[in-house]
């Protein structure tokens, strides 16, 4: 039978990049979304806001929710301190496969968690199953319904602290209308976008960076 995106994306990777070498990873993706299929990794642009995040935040505990394939799975870990704990749901058990390996082919698997799931269903239990108190960190690039209802459930759960960062992905396209809405007007957030484009497009999109305040 014919294969899916994410499995053409993998023997891309394991064709053109380099073992244990990250950035040969992500450019090995990026070479592939640009001249044989569009995919819906975050990409270079929006990419390199996320890693300027990371680096600002420097954080102790980091979550994803959408790990895909593993693109920005990759870009976040290669950016950890040792020692860091970083979880990526994903509920597509096809791409939980394509994710393991593209990230494993990066050298990268010891750094993260890759859990098969829903945000819903696991974020009530990150702190009993993975013995996290609140998270530094979190990237939000699952779907775009999920993001209000989500945020909501990190702070009934007590998963955020006093300056936990929350970087969202898509707000503009496909777009996350409710969830800006909140983060915006909410005083418990401190909120800035970045403008950007859609990966590997010149369609407008951008990212939503929200400090929490406590
Ligand atoms: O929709 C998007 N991504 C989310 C998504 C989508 C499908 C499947 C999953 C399955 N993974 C999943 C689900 C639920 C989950 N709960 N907890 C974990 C978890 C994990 C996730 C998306 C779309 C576009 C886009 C498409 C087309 C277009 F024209 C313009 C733009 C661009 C993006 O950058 C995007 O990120
Ligand atoms: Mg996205």
């Amino acid at each position: 039978t014919r294969s899916t995106r994410p499995q053409r994306m993998l023997k891309a990777v394991q064709k053109n990049a380099t073992k244990g070498n990250p950035e040969s990873v992500i450019s090995a993706i990026d070479y592939f979304c640009k001249h044989s299929e569009w995919a819906m990794n975050v990409g270079d642009e929006k990419g390199s806001i996320l890693d300027s995040v990371v680096t600002e935040v420097n954080p102790s505990t980091v979550l994803e929710l959408g790990t895909y394939c593993g693109y920005s799975t990759v870009r976040i870990a290669r950016l950890l301190s040792p020692g860091t704990k970083f979880i990526t749901l994903e509920f597509n058990p096809a791409n939980v496969t394509v994710a393991r390996q593209i990230i494993a082919h990066a050298g990268l698997q010891d750094k993260v968690t890759v859990v098969e799931g829903s945000s819903g269903d696991l974020i009530p239990q990150m702190k009993e199953r993975f013995g996290i108190t609140t998270f530094d960190f979190i990237f939000l690039d699952h779907w775009k319904d999920r993001y209000l209802p989500d945020i909501k459930l990190f702070e009934e759960c007590g998963l955020l602290r006093k300056g936990s960062v929350l970087l969202a992905d898509n707000v503009i396209c496909p777009g996350a209308p409710e969830y800006l809405e909140y983060v915006r007007n909410s005083p418990r957030y401190e909120s800035r976008y970045y403008p950007a484009h859609l990966e590997y497009t010149t369609l407008e999109d951008g990212m939503e960076k929200s400090v929490f305040l406590g």
